[in-house]
């Protein structure tokens, strides 16, 4: 299914939406000085931080978010309940655009979505008590007397799991847990009775032994609030347990989204695919193969072009003229990037014959397919002898046509969506 069928599908769907947001893009500018840039001839650069992001979370449901560190997980979460601006595109909450929403609703908005923070340590003021720290919300949107104020703070604490609630109440944050304090947090965030709750790597910086208390107090909420929740975690094992659906990020954009046990058990991205086998405690029942994903996630401000991913991607599309094993197709592409990049990656100072550069990239002596042994060849030839060799024809002859263009989101699976060339239904390439 392309874009557009999916975007219908959407629209279709958009009443049982609890939020969805379309197309949005978040953009930062690169903190250059002035000077750099006239000298380098560059207009400002931005990172990419979240790049046109279309997905709906429904009423009640717990969607997660995963991803490489900064693929732009919390600049996603922050985006979609307004805590910074969009740069582009539109975000509907309860049928409602509040993209642009300032003053009053604003703050009648901030009432529905609510925030809970990665570190329990730094998210609490020191000075306030406990009590004070939960009821200043309150107190913001002008809410209640004091009597039920009290009633209400007592009453979030209790859901929160501090009890008894009165005990609490009185405390200072610093003598408390760690535990103890994202449960502060939890109340903090509750006691405005939102209707949608992100949760930012909420358990991140607990003890193993107090985390699974925590994601229980989460669960219990959700079933008895009702509460819909975006929940951000690099860990797949936690987002598996406490989400309906997972969405995975990669340098800004959402690659792939489903059901959380069809991500863990059956995913369909090659980056999910890698993603998931890199942690063997999902599942150990299931002899995971380990896909290595070679190299660092790319600068966020100079994105690859076509699929983000094509850099590392063990799948990697050939042209439809090359005929080599996956395996052999990786490491000319490999070679052909670093080249194209004048960035080869080579053990020693000293100067290496065309030989030696394919054996530091595993490219065989000889290739099997001629005519890429011909443009290969060539391409190390002229660059060990200049240095500075045009390298045209081997960005033109060896392009995947995964660097091409912007890759459309198809319908992988009944129930997976994925952003890549192999799940295009009419295309000539297929799933493996
Ligand atoms: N205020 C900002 N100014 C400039 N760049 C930013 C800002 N906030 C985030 N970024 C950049 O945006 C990208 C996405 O960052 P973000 O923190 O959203 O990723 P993440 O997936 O949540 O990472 P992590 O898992 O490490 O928290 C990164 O390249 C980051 O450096």
């Amino acid at each position: 299914m392309s874009l557009t069928s999916e975007t219908e599908e959407h629209s279709e769907r958009a009443d049982d939406a609890k939020l969805r947001l379309e197309n949005l893009d978040k953009h930062f500018t690169v903190n250059q000085g002035i000077l750099s840039r006239i000298l380098r001839g560059e207009s400002s650069q931005y990172v990419h931080a979240v790049d046109d992001v279309t997905v709906e979370i429904a009423e009640g449901e717990a969607f997660g978010l995963a991803g490489e560190s900064g693929c732009g997980k919390t600049t996603l979460g922050k985006t979609a309940i307004k805590l910074t601006e969009p740069t582009n595109g539109r975000i509907v909450f309860d049928g409602e655009d509040v993209t642009d929403l300032s003053g009053d609703d604003l703050k009648a908005f901030r009432r529905e979505a609510q925030v809970i923070h990665q570190n329990p340590y730094d998210s609490i003021n020191p000075r306030f008590t406990v009590y004070e720290w939960i009821e200043e919300p309150l107190i913001v949107h002008g809410i209640g007397t004091p009597e039920e104020r009290e009633a209400r703070v007592l009453e979030t604490l209790e859901m929160a799991g501090l009890e008894p609630p009165e005990a609490y109440a009185h405390e200072y944050p610093t003598e408390l847990s760690g535990g103890e304090r994202q449960r502060v947090g939890i109340a903090r965030a509750l006691v405005l009775e939102p209707s949608f709750l992100l949760a930012d790597e909420p358990a991140s910086m607990l003890d193993v032994s107090i985390r699974a208390s925590i994601l229980d107090v989460f669960e219990r909420l959700q079933t008895e609030l009702g509460l819909t929740a975006l929940y951000i975690s690099h860990d797949l094992s936690l987002l598996k347990h406490i989400c309906d659906r997972i969405g995975i990020m990669y340098l800004g954009e959402l690659v792939e989204v489903g059901p959380a046990d069809e991500i863990i058990d059956n995913p369909q991205h090659p980056y999910t695919q890698a993603l998931v086998s890199s942690v063997p405690r999902l599942d150990p029942d299931v002899d995971r193969e380990r896909i290595e994903l070679v190299g660092e996630v790319p600068d966020a401000v100079d994105v690859p072009s076509g699929c983000r991913f094509h850099p590392r991607c063990p799948k990697l599309v050939p042209p439809e003229d090359v005929d080599l094993e996956q395996a052999v197709w990786r490491a000319v592409a490999n070679l052909r990037r670093d080249l194209l990049e004048d960035d080869l990656s080579l053990t020693g100072d000293e100067t290496h014959t065309p030989g030696e550069i394919r054996a530091e990239y595993g490219v065989p002596d000889e290739l099997s397919d001629p005519h890429v042994e011909a443009v290969l060849s060539e391409a190390l030839e002229a660059f060990v002898e200049t240095e500075d060799a045009t390298l045209d024809r081997l960005r033109e002859a060896l392009e995947s046509p995964c660097e091409r263009g912007s890759i459309p989101t198809y319908q992988a699976t009944d129930v997976q969506r994925s952003q890549c060339l192999l799940h295009d239904p009419d295309g000539p390439y297929r799933a493996g």
